[in-house]
C-alpha cells in the first residue's frame, strides 16, 4: 500500500490505514492539533487524554516536531492519562515520564502550556495504592467536570459522568485487545466509576490506575491508534464488534466518533 485509505462504517465509527508505523504516528500528530485547533476556534478549554506505548509516544514526539505547535493557545488545553503504570514519579517506565520527555517538558518550557494543566495519574511516590492514586483522579477529574461549554448546556445534565468533556482520548491497544488497563478477562472490565486501581496486571507492571469504561465512553472523540501485524487479529476482532470481555478495545467508544487509526499491517488478518 502505497497511499493511506480510509471508510465511514456506520454510525460513528471511521477507520484510517497508513502504509506504516512511522506514518501513523505523523498523521496523527497532524490529526490531533488539527482537531484542538478546530476546537479552539470554538471552545475552550481543551481536554485531551494522552496514552502511553511506543505509537502513542511516537505520536508526542511527532507533535512536538510540528510547524503547528505554536498555532495552538496551549494555555487552554489539559491534558491527561487514559492509564497509568503505578510506578514512582520520575520511572522511565512511567507513561507520563515518556510523555514528558517526547512533548509536554517542552510545550511547558517554550509554548506557555501551564505545568498546573498537566495531570499525570498518581503513583506511589504520592499514593500508597493504585486504589488511593484512582480515587485522587476521580477527584481531580470531578473538579474539571465543570469546564463543559457553554455551547453544549446538555452535558450539565443529570448522570454525566464527573468527568471534563474530553475533546480527544487517544489509546493504544496491546496485542491481547487491551486499552488503557482494561485487560480482557480481567476484573478490571467490571470496574465502576471514573476510575479504578488495576492489580495482577498480565502486562508488567502488575499495578495500575486507568479510566474505566465509563470515563473512556464519556469523550467526545476516542481515537484507537496501532501498528504492527501482532495487533491484526484484534483489530478485526473489535471491528467486529467481539465481546468486550474477550476485546476490551470494542467498547472504547466515543460519544460523536471513535476513529481507528492503524498501519496496514494490523489492518489485515492474515487467514491461518
Ligand atoms: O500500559 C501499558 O503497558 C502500555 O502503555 C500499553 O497499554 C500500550 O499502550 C499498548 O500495549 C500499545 O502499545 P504499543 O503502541 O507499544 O504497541
Amino acid at each position: 500500500m502505497t497511499g493511506s485509505t480510509s471508510r465511514q462504517a456506520p454510525g460513528v465509527r471511521l477507520v484510517v490505514v497508513h502504509p506504516d508505523k512511522e506514518v501513523l504516528a505523523q498523521a496523527a500528530a497532524a490529526r490531533l492539533l488539527t482537531r484542538v485547533l478546530d476546537v479552539q476556534s470554538v471552545r475552550s478549554p481543551v481536554h485531551v487524554v494522552l496514552t502511553g506505548g511506543s505509537v502513542g509516544i511516537a505520536t508526542l514526539a511527532a507533535v512536538a516536531a510540528s510547524p503547528l505547535v505554536p498555532a495552538v493557545d496551549w494555555s487552554g488545553v489539559h491534558l491527561w492519562w487514559g492509564d497509568e503504570r503505578f510506578l514512582p514519579d520520575g520511572d522511565p517506565d512511567r507513561n507520563e515520564t515518556q510523555a514528558r520527555e517526547a512533548l509536554l517538558d517542552g510545550l511547558v518550557a517554550e509554548h506557555g502550556l501551564p505545568a498546573a494543566n498537566v495531570h499525570p495519574m498518581p503513583g506511589p511516590t504520592s499514593v500508597a495504592t493504585p486504589e488511593e492514586g484512582a480515587a485522587a483522579y476521580a477527584e481531580l477529574l470531578r473538579e474539571h467536570a465543570g469546564d463543559r461549554p457553554d455551547d453544549h448546556p446538555d452535558e450539565q445534565s443529570e448522570g454525566t459522568v464527573a468527568v471534563p468533556a474530553f475533546d480527544v482520548l487517544l489509546l493504544g491497544m496491546g496485542p491481547d485487545g487491551h486499552v488503557a488497563s482494561l485487560f480482557p478477562g480481567h476484573e478490571v472490565l467490571a470496574a465502576q466509576g471514573t476510575t479504578t486501581g488495576v492489580h495482577a496486571s498480565p502486562k508488567p507492571p502488575p499495578e495500575r490506575v486507568s479510566l474505566t469504561f465509563d470515563a473512556i465512553r464519556s469523550a467526545r472523540e476516542v481515537w484507537i491508534i496501532a501498528a504492527g501485524a501482532e495487533k491484526a487479529e484484534q483489530v478485526a476482532a473489535a471491528l467486529a464488534d467481539g465481546p468486550v470481555s474477550e476485546v476490551p478495545a470494542a467498547g472504547a467508544v466515543g460519544q460523536a466518533r471513535t476513529l481507528w487509526l492503524l498501519d496496514a499491517a494490523a489492518s489485515t488478518t492474515t487467514p491461518k
